[in-house]
């Protein structure tokens, strides 16, 4: 079953609510929540605080992409808040598999995400350790970007890796997912779809996901 998982970052900061509304009508799996330190990334976002809200107002599974230097920092933290899947980049921490045994054992999901040039060997050690990888299809710090092409054969590269290893880890993909790739990047084996623009700027986000979730 594929999800998607729209990425609050596209959503409007001034009117968050109406924004996690409009996706729980339009049938979201997951809440994408983009956390940016401006040093990791070259932007600023969101924190604690904001995860903490949205728990209060959803029932949608809070899944947080930790896009900051040693996330080992925060990790109770942004457990505490809520999040229910808590990614962390393989390039912010020297300690990455303590990290995740750390959101293993706050009780939540432990994932972690490569940015587009990071080969997929940094993490072949770790797919004991997580319940979900994430590839970037974008340097990450901006919503909007175009998709880098490349990243669909990283993708099918990854599923070989984790049929190879024989436990069941979800696929995720971040970053100008779009009608067009989502057919592709299911083919290649992804089965969690995030999607900013394509489904916050679209008339109809219901239709939106549905067709993402759809993508053949
Ligand atoms: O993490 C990021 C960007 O850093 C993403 O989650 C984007 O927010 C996805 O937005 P679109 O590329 O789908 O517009």
């Amino acid at each position: 079953m594929i999800k998607v998982a729209p990425s609050l970052l596209a959503a409007d900061f001034c009117n968050m609510e109406k924004g996690v509304r409009k996706m729980e009508e339009a049938g979201a799996d997951y809440l994408h929540c983009d956390v940016m330190d401006g040093v990791f990334v070259p932007n600023y976002s969101f924190g604690f605080q904001m995860i903490e809200g949205l728990k209060k107002i959803t029932d949608i599974p809070l899944d947080v992409h930790l896009m900051i230097t040693q996330p080992e920092r925060y990790i109770e933290r942004f457990a505490q808040a809520g999040s229910d899947i808590i990614t962390v980049h393989a390039e912010a921490t020297k300690h990455l598999q303590r990290v995740l045994k750390q959101i293993e054992q706050c009780g939540r999901k432990p994932a972690v995400v490569l940015n587009p040039a990071t080969p997929l060997d940094m993490i072949q050690y770790v797919l004991d350790d997580v319940d979900m990888v994430l590839l970037m299809s974008v340097n990450p710090g901006y919503g909007g970007q175009g998709f880098i092409p490349v990243v669909l054969q990283k993708v099918r590269d990854l599923k070989a890796m984790i049929d190879a290893h024989g436990k069941e880890i979800d696929i995720e993909i971040d970053g100008g997912v779009n009608f067009e790739n989502a057919p592709k990047l299911i083919e290649a084996g992804a089965n969690v779809l995030v999607a900013g623009s394509s489904v916050f700027n679209d008339p109809d986000p219901a239709l939106a996901v549905k067709r993402l979730r759809e993508s053949k």
